[in-house]
């Protein structure tokens, strides 16, 4: 294990930004601390930088302790949302700066930088200064100058929180490819359940201050610890008190056998290649998505009977709060 968190607490005043958080991040694996906004994520990775002291608990950086450590001795190099780039400096000697300040021989620091600026896609921007940049150039640049240390760990703070949507996937991919290549051990902050499942080879859940799971994309999708994970990870809805995912219901045509719920078709609509219908059951209305080839198959419309079924092997869990109008998230 590279990251070794334990019994780690953190308050501001009176509150409690982290109780108790235990957690071991994998070498060379890439990382998500995944959660609501406020939830302590970001406290926990700036602890892991030692930019905040904890209040009890250790950190163990590839087996040194660096509970004590300050930040410049803990060889983590780090991203933040909005990247603080030197404005007068060059893309190539942004990306250069920590290792000038080691005082590296200038052709180590020119062939270094050459392959950096090459790793992420920089190398005709390198005579350009940061405000010459797109958003997402910015933030490839802000990777590239974290990895030139060589850190041991890299820690991204919502790096691309601050783009848009089609730039963050695009950043997100390009993430996930770049970690194939360098192996760097990385721990991301993200809010972003789609981003998280798509990256990261682990996911830390963490709310309120505590870790809700740890587990692999898989795990938390598929077998969810508790209903509050059900719901930050996916879409979900309610039937019969359970929490199920929309997508692991399925429609049927009457007549229903004893056990079967049938409800009433109250709303149809199309989102890209997906059908979702609400089906209105016992009063509550519950959502099924399905394809549309699936939908058409089924020949019901507004006002059709169904039976509502869902997969055998489907996650469920008993849902804690009252049903709620409809599917979330997305
Ligand atoms: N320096 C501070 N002083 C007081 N309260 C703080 C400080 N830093 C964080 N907090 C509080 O601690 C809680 C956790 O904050 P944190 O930034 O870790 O959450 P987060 O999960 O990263 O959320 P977000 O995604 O919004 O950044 C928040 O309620 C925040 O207001």
């Amino acid at each position: 294990m590279s990251i070794e968190i334990s019994g780690v607490n953190k308050r501001f005043g009176d509150f409690v930004a982290l109780d108790d958080v235990s957690v071991s991040i994998p070498s060379g694996k890439l990382t998500a601390l995944l959660g609501p906004s406020g939830g302590g994520k970001s406290t926990l990775l700036r602890i892991i930088a030692g930019l905040e002291t904890a209040d009890s608990g250790s950190v163990e950086i590839e087996g040194v302790d660096a509970t004590k450590l300050p930040p410049q001795k803990r060889n983590v190099g780090f991203v933040f949302q909005h990247y603080a780039a030197f404005k007068h400096l060059s893309v190539r000697r942004n990306v250069a700066f920590g290792l000038e300040i080691r005082k590296r021989p200038r052709d180590e620091i020119r062939s270094r930088v050459d392959e950096l600026l090459k790793l992420v896609h920089l190398e005709q921007f390198a005579d350009r200064l940061p405000s010459q940049l797109s958003g997402g150039q910015r933030q490839r640049m802000a990777l590239a100058r974290a990895l030139a240390v060589q850190p041991t760990v890299l820690l991204l703070d919502e790096p691309f929180g601050a783009l848009d949507a089609k730039v963050r996937k695009e950043l997100r991919d390009w993430l996930r490819r770049l970690h194939d290549e360098v192996h760097v051990t990385t721990v991301f902050v993200t809010h972003d359940q789609e981003e998280a499942l798509e990256v990261s080879d682990g996911i830390v859940v963490i709310n309120d201050g505590r870790v809700e799971q740890i587990g692999t994309p898989d795990d938390l999708y598929d077998r969810p610890a508790n209903d509050f994970v059900m719901r930050f990870l996916g879409p979900v809805t309610t039937l019969g008190g359970r929490l199920v995912r929309p997508h692991d219901l399925h429609l049927h045509p009457g007549p229903a056998a004893p056990d079967d719920v049938t409800g009433t078709v109250t709303r149809i609509t199309r989102i890209g290649f997906e059908m979702r219908l609400e089906v209105e059951v016992d009063g509550t209305p519950v959502v099924v998505t399905t394809t549309r080839n699936a939908f058409l198959a089924l020949g019901v419309e507004l006002g059709s009977t169904v039976v509502v079924r869902a997969d055998p092997d489907a996650s469920t869990h008993l849902s804690t709060v009252k049903p709620t109008v409809g599917a979330s998230p997305g």
